[in-house]
């Protein structure tokens, strides 16, 4: 089932045009991978779906209705976001952190109530860092900084999780741990977009892959069909080839 559908969608910053003709659909129970060389527009890409950027032309329709013409608490309960990191300046709890993710679903002058508490802590509980609750955030790793990000994220009860590179800058343990996560999510059927530098990411956990390539055109569908070594070459302007390794696994390397 479709929640998010693209088509003919224009994205950039006033009158510079970053890349046009974008058409997706992103499905429930699904994790969608955006792949892409740096600077080719990815984030703009992510601003513009969250309503941050508005869209140059085309349409982005979630459930029944246009993107743009949802109020911010109604866009908050269709797409949450997972930032690669937070500056953490103040003594919040793990669990205060977790509850800012009810801000959508609470009147402007409510605080949270019980039952947000409630939904914070079982969001930890489905992330398997219910124990870390009652933590100071500013002394997380930087592994467990990431899934308390998610957990804010999931509080928010939105359709849509998107993420950028949520496991830039973790070590390779916490990288599958993350990922692990991530796909036992789509499996409970959210729909995830994220953004990653491996393909090999995208091997292990993806349904769709979205390749933003250099000359602007982005190719969708199933992992096998859109990351060919001639396309990863491609997209990276480096000769790249596939391997499959007898456990299943992906490898890109270099040729
Ligand atoms: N506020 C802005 N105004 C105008 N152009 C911008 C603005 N922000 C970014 N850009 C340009 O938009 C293009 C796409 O940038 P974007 O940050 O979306 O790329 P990206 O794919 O996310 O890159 P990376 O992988 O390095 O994070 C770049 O050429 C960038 O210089």
């Amino acid at each position: 089932m479709s929640v998010l559908a693209a088509r003919d969608l224009v994205i950039g910053y006033g009158s510079t045009m970053i890349a046009d003709r974008l058409a997706f659909d992103l499905s429930a129970g699904t994790v969608t991978c955006l792949l892409g060389p740096n600077g080719v527009g990815k984030t703009t890409l992510f601003k513009t779906l969250l309503g941050l950027l508005p869209k140059l032309a085309g349409s982005i329709r979630v459930g029944d209705a246009e993107l743009a013409s949802l109020s911010r608490p109604m866009l908050a309960r269709h797409l949450a976001y997972v930032p690669q990191s937070y500056s953490a300046d103040f003594a919040y709890t793990v669990l205060d952190l977790v509850v800012m993710g009810r801000t959508a679903h609470l009147g402007i002058f409510s605080t949270p109530t019980q039952p947000d508490v409630n939904i914070a802590l079982e969001m930890l509980d489905r992330l398997g860092i219910a124990a870390l609750a009652h933590h100071d955030a500013r002394q997380l790793s930087g592994g467990q900084r990431q899934l308390v990000l998610i957990a804010r994220a999931l509080a928010q009860q939105a359709k849509i999780i998107v993420m950028d590179e949520p496991t830039a800058s973790l070590d390779l343990a916490n990288r599958i741990q993350v990922l692990r996560k991530v796909r036992a999510l789509a499996d409970d059927g959210l729909s995830i977009l994220l953004s990653t530098h491996e393909p090999e990411q995208a091997f292990a956990i993806a349904d769709q892959v979205l390749a933003l390539g250099p000359d602007k055109q982005l190719e969708t569908g199933p992992v096998d069909e859109v990351l060919t070594p001639e396309r990863l070459s491609h997209l990276y302007g480096v000769a790249l080839t596939v391997e499959k390794t007898p456990s299943g696994r992906h490898v890109v390397t270099a040729e």
